[in-house]
């Protein structure tokens, strides 16, 4: 298998040979996240029943799981996905949208954390109160900056063996050893409802591109919402239409402009 070395390299792979990637995500996401991958090369599959999750994820190159608007058997999917995923030894990413704010999502995020997520995305909120931290989230909005989230980043990631990525104005990746910074992206980003929750997908379908390369292809995703945030954000009049240049910058976007202008840091 050829090695994929920068975020472009990894985003012509995937237009190359587009995977599925099965997302459980909510229902404010659902779509736009699957504009996103489609705009970016893969092919999503929103499937989420208890009864087909698990053996569609064994079809699926890749798993993403998001809490967002989450009932009992949505949980049963979400378990039986991810046990389908580790089996057939495809990563799978956790999105822990607003776990702190109620018993019912703090036991979903537990039982899912215990099937180890290959990758953790949130925003600096939802990583601080998961490792541990008092966060000041408010219902799925952040209300801490990324800086605060750095060290709780560092140690979920060491403690569950597991890439954790922290999105916001500048964004963090740790593996627990090594840890980047990424710049870029648009003030107008929070505005629009669910773009993280499409992140988390774009994490999936890069991972799915470079499984062997679970902290580049996460780092690639991010790069990639950051250099066609900055594009979409020229023009733009507010968050309506930030959110349809926001696809159209993401199919826009070719290998050689993400690898020129992806502004990524060691920290
Ligand atoms: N102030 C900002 N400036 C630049 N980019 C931003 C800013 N805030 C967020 N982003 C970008 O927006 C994208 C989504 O991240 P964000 O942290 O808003 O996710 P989230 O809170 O989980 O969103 P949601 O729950 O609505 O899906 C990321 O690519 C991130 O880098
Ligand atoms: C607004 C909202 N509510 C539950 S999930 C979601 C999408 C952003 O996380
Ligand atoms: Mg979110």
């Amino acid at each position: 298998m050829q090695t994929l070395t920068t975020p472009g390299a990894m985003l012509k792979a995937m237009r190359e040979k587009p995977p599925l990637v099965q997302c459980i995500t909510n229902y404010v996401a659902m779509n736009i996240a699957a504009n996103v991958l489609l705009a970016s090369g893969a092919s999503p599959a929103m499937v989420h029943a208890a009864e087909e999750a698990g053996e569609f994820a064994g079809i699926a190159s890749a798993l993403t799981v998001n809490i967002g608007t989450l009932s009992a058997q949505w949980i049963d999917g979400m378990q039986a996905a991810a046990k389908a995923a580790t089996s057939a030894g495809r990563p799978w990413v956790l999105d822990p949208v607003a776990h702190y704010a109620t018993a019912f999502r703090r036991n979903a995020v537990a039982g899912l954390l215990a099937l180890k997520p290959t990758i953790i995305r949130g925003n600096a909120s939802e990583i601080i109160a998961l490792a541990g931290g008092e966060s000041r989230g408010q219902g799925v909005d952040s209300r801490d900056p990324v800086e605060q989230a750095e060290g709780s980043a560092r140690r979920l990631a060491a403690r569950q063996q597991a890439v954790v990525a922290v999105t916001g104005a500048v964004d963090f990746v740790t593996d627990g050893e090594r840890a980047v910074r990424i710049t870029g992206g648009s003030a107008l980003m929070p505005q629009v409802t669910a773009l993280g929750c499409s992140l988390t997908c774009l994490v999936g379908a890069f991972a799915a591109t470079a499984p062997e390369d679970i902290f580049g292809a996460t780092v690639a995703a991010l790069a990639t919402f950051a250099v066609a945030g900055e594009d979409a954000a020229l023009g733009a009049a507010g968050p309506g239409s930030f959110a349809w240049r926001f696809l159209d910058a993401l199919a826009a976007l070719d290998a050689e402009t993400l690898d020129a202008r992806a502004r990524i840091s060691a920290a």
